[in-house]
């Protein structure tokens, strides 16, 4: 991650990553998904005095957001932290969101609260199914990342908005390099152009739109970069393009071996049990 200057100590040397995070505030969307979680566990466990969370969660199946986060503190993944610093919970703070709404659902008394404090953003959210239908995979990759943006503008504290992509993101090139390739289409025209399409045409042309990419996702997991890079002279923006993410090795408790069932389309079709051991 990227460090301000006066971040830096005397000396210019970089303060440690725990020493960072003390008394910042992070905002986290996709908090209650694979990533996100283990991403609240980490920065709770490894730095101590970070000072509040702040999840954006939505309510779901019949669970409102309060009790979906206190479901996800009770999961073994926290284990480790409910013996060491019991209290934890209290850093927590879940705030009331739905991403694919106007300004993200988010109470005008939230986002005040947001806006005035937040020292930086982790964007997980998105959705990662491949066969997502594009209008839908456009509103939560792209529109959702793009209103973020705008929200992280207003905040009077930020230092820097973390964008989670993918490395598949450009998965129909043979070489890449750590730049954002221009966009396939603008997306802010295909947007608008595709507001008005019924769903059933949106879906017959799919294939032409995304073109030498495999699925939804990865193309609009493409554009949500291109969204990210028009706002990176007005925010320190850092962009992390995992692979496939697998279980723990040693943290918080090591993860020996785990059973992948792949039914995942990229190139070709592939189907079957993969088994993945760490020693
Ligand atoms: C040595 C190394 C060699 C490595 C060799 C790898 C080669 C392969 C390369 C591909 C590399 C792409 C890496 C992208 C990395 C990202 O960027 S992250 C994105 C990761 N995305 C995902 O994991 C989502 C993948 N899943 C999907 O998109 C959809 O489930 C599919 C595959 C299109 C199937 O859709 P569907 O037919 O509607 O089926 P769906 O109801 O979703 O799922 C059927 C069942 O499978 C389960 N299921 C679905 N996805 C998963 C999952 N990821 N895990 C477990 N269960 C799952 C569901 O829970 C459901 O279970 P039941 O309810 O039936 O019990
Ligand atoms: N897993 C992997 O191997 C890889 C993942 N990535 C990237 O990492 C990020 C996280 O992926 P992963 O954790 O696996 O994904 P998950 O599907 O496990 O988590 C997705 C998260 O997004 C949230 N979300 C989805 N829709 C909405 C919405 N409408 N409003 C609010 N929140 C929403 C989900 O919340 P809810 O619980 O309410 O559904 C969930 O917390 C993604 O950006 C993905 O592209 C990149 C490379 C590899």
């Amino acid at each position: 991650m990227g460090k301000t200057g006066e971040e830096a100590g005397a000396d210019g040397s970089m303060a440690s990553i725990a020493d960072y995070y003390a008394g910042k505030n992070v905002l986290i969307t996709g908090a209650t998904g694979f990533m996100g979680k283990v991403l609240v566990e980490k920065l709770l466990r490894s730095c101590p005095e970070v000072q509040t969370l702040y999840l954006l969660v939505r309510p779901k199946a019949g669970q409102s957001m309060q009790e979906r986060v206190s479901d996800m503190m009770k999961c073994k993944l926290f284990d480790r932290m409910r013996e060491d610093n019991p209290d934890f919970h209290q850093k927590i703070v879940p705030i009331s969101c739905e991403l694919t709404q106007p300004a993200l659902a988010i109470s005008p008394e939230d986002v005040e609260r947001l806006t005035s404090c937040v020292n930086i953003i982790f964007h997980c959210a998105a959705t990662i199914r491949f066969d997502e239908p594009l209008k839908h995979a456009l509103q939560l990759n792209v529109m959702a990342t793009q209103q973020l943006l705008s929200l992280a503008q207003q905040m009077h504290h930020l230092q820097a908005f973390i964008h989670i992509s993918t490395a598949y993101a450009n998965c129909n090139r043979r070489h890449i390099d750590e730049i954002i390739y221009p966009p396939p289409v603008e997306p802010k025209k295909l947007i608008d152009s595709l507001e008005w399409m019924e769903d059933s045409i949106v879906r017959d042309i799919t294939p032409r739109l995304i073109g030498d990419r495999p699925n939804t996702y990865t193309y609009t997991k493409a554009l949500a970069e291109c969204v990210i890079q028009k706002e990176s002279s007005k925010l320190s923006i850092g962009i992390i393009r995992p692979s496939i993410v697998g279980a723990s090795w040693q943290e918080p408790f090591p993860v020996s071996t785990v059973t992948i069932e792949i039914r995942y389309h990229i190139h070709t079709s592939f189907c079957g049990t993969l088994e993945l051991g760490t020693g």
